[in-house]
């Protein structure tokens, strides 16, 4: 299985690149994390619908197709790792990519929340959009390790 990290922000820092590589690279082939960066608007109209709208768009236009769609929102279901490992292996059965969307500094478009099936909260906080991808694969690492019985998690 393939799960797609559709986020928002490319040209990212080498921390950025680095964060998420050093998590993304221990998954195996079986559950393999794939990133498809989706370019942000201008910001220069201050439009925030639109900018949203917009990038909504193209992270749809991203989706592999049968895709179960994932958010990564604030007042999503705050999940336990216990949790994720359940959904994980839910995923994992299920035979379809999964799409884990991240949106940009505007949020995600409405558009892109009516497809979802699920909703994931990382927190109360508000994080900054590059560190969610990191936070996301080292926690799609946990769970796998949980499930696998990987010293990892403890
Ligand atoms: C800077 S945040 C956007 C803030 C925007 N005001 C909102 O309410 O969504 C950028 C993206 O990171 C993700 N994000 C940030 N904090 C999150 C959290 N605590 N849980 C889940 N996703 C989060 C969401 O996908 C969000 O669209």
């Amino acid at each position: 299985m393939q799960i797609h990290l559709i986020a928002v922000g490319n040209k990212m820092p080498d921390w950025v690149q680095q964060g998420y590589n050093e998590y993304a690279k221990r998954l195996p082939r079986e559950c393999e994390l794939v990133l498809r960066e989706i370019a942000p608007d201008k910001r220069k109209s201050g439009d925030i619908a639109r900018i949203a709208r917009d990038e909504g768009e193209r992270m749809l236009a991203a989706l592999p197709p049968r895709a179960h769609v994932v958010t990564l929102d604030i007042p999503g279901k705050p999940w336990a790792t216990s949790d994720l490992a359940q959904a994980l292996q839910r995923w994992l059965g299920n035979g379809q990519p999964v799409a884990l969307m991240v949106g940009g500094p505007e949020g995600l478009s409405e558009q892109v929340k009516s497809v979802a099936k699920e909703s994931w909260s990382l927190s109360p906080l508000t994080f900054p959009h590059p560190l969610v991808r990191i936070v996301v694969a080292e926690q799609i690492y946990r769970a796998w390790s949980l499930l696998n019985h990987h010293p990892y998690h403890r």
